[in-house]
């Protein structure tokens, strides 16, 4: 390591002094563009139209990955802009955001990621407190998680999905991390591990390796589970690095998930009165949820008009209607947006043969 009594490398100084001169000319630019921002916010507020508009910023992002001359890395583009763009949102109207809190879940990640951070935290105790937030008018936007890697999809999200009148406006997914935390820095005398069902189960693995007779004990959410572990030494928790550092907990063991790859997917539902369904971006995706009455060739039959208007299929997934009469509901994800022809043609004729068909939204797809 330098000895820090030593000078500083006039080489090092001279480049930071051009370095200060950049951010100063990069601060203009932000406030040039932060005015451009202020000036369609009135314009918007003129026509009643909303602030946030997902096709455009997927647009902004995608463009300018496009156009990055290097060495900045193009995984950097993203973030940064993302953020640029939530500050000058928020210069036009707040943004409200619900999440399955408290502090440090990753479905707070998710808001933060997908909305930056010039928005106001609307945390709910559950995903059902999400949809009610959202669809009272208590926040703007819902984050609620959809699906997961390893243990597939998240029901109530998608049992909510049918019964409130939420539409989806966007989507965002995480690597998701899950880390040991406690209040000591040591395995023995762990009584249970607090933490989300999810996360349980994708630790499974680990859990039985390492701790085989230690109670796992289903909480609300895994940041609930570090506030439990932080109040009583005998209890772990599995959650974020960003969770353990809200709670002053020590990490135990990092990264104890199943799947390295473990990915969560996040939908951004809206009340359809007040956020409308995005514009084409060019690059969009459609969810349904559809169902057929039981008989032999229906799911085949669903399936033929989107062959015949060459429409992709990136998901489907079925879940009981609960009628007690083997029947399903199918959540279908399509690429394509309603105002294509093609795709609109498509969409027109698989409603026709189905005995229920509701579409949750239209969307841009996820941006990195
Ligand atoms: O283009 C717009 O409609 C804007 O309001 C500007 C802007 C931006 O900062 O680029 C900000 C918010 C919208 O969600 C989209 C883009």
């Amino acid at each position: 390591m330098a000895d820090p009594t030593t000078p500083p490398n006039p080489d090092l100084l001279a480049l930071r002094t051009r370095i200060d001169a950049v951010d100063r000319e990069l601060l203009d630019l932000i406030n040039r563009r932060a005015r451009l921002a202020q000036d369609v916010g009135e314009l918007k507020k003129k026509e009643g139209s909303v602030a946030f508009r997902p096709e455009r910023e997927a647009q902004v992002i995608d463009g300018l990955k496009a156009a990055n001359p290097g060495p900045l890395k193009s995984d950097s583009v993203a973030p940064i802009w993302r953020e640029i763009m939530s500050a000058c949102r928020a210069l036009e109207a707040p943004t409200r955001v619900a999440y399955l809190g408290p502090a440090g879940t990753f479905s707070e990640l998710a808001a933060l990621g997908f909305f930056g951070s010039s928005i106001e935290r609307v945390s709910c105790a559950s995903i059902d407190e999400v949809f009610r937030a959202t669809s009272a008018g208590a926040a703007d936007f819902g984050v609620v998680p959809v699906e997961n890697s390893t243990e597939g999809v998240v029901a109530r999200s998608l049992d909510l999905f049918l019964t409130t009148p939420l539409h989806i406006v966007g989507e965002t997914s995480l690597f998701v991390l899950h880390n040991l935390l406690r209040k000591d820095n040591s395995l023995d005398g762990i009584e249970a591990v607090c933490a989300h069902p999810q996360a349980l189960a994708q630790c499974h693995g680990w859990l039985s390796n390492h701790l085989p007779n230690v109670e796992r004990r289903p909480v609300s959410s895994n940041a609930e589970g570090a506030r439990l572990a932080a109040a009583d030494p005998k209890l772990a928790a599995i959650a974020s690095d960003r969770a353990g550092t809200e709670y002053g907990l020590h990490t135990l063991a990092p990264a104890i998930q199943d799947d390295p790859h473990n990915r969560t997917r996040f939908a951004i539902v809206a009340h359809p009165q007040r956020q409308p369904q995005p514009a084409a971006s060019g690059n969009d995706c459609t969810s349904l949820v559809v169902s057929v009455t039981n008989r032999p060739g229906a799911v085949h039959d669903m399936l033929v008009p989107l062959k015949e208007h060459g429409v992709s299929m990136t998901r489907f997934e079925s879940r009981p209607a609960r009628s007690g009469q083997w029947e399903y509901y199918f959540y279908i994800d399509l690429q394509g947006h309603p105002e294509q022809p093609q795709f609109a043609a498509a969409l027109t004729a698989l409603r026709s043969v189905c005995a229920f068909f509701k579409v949750l939204g239209t969307y841009p797809v996820d941006v990195h």
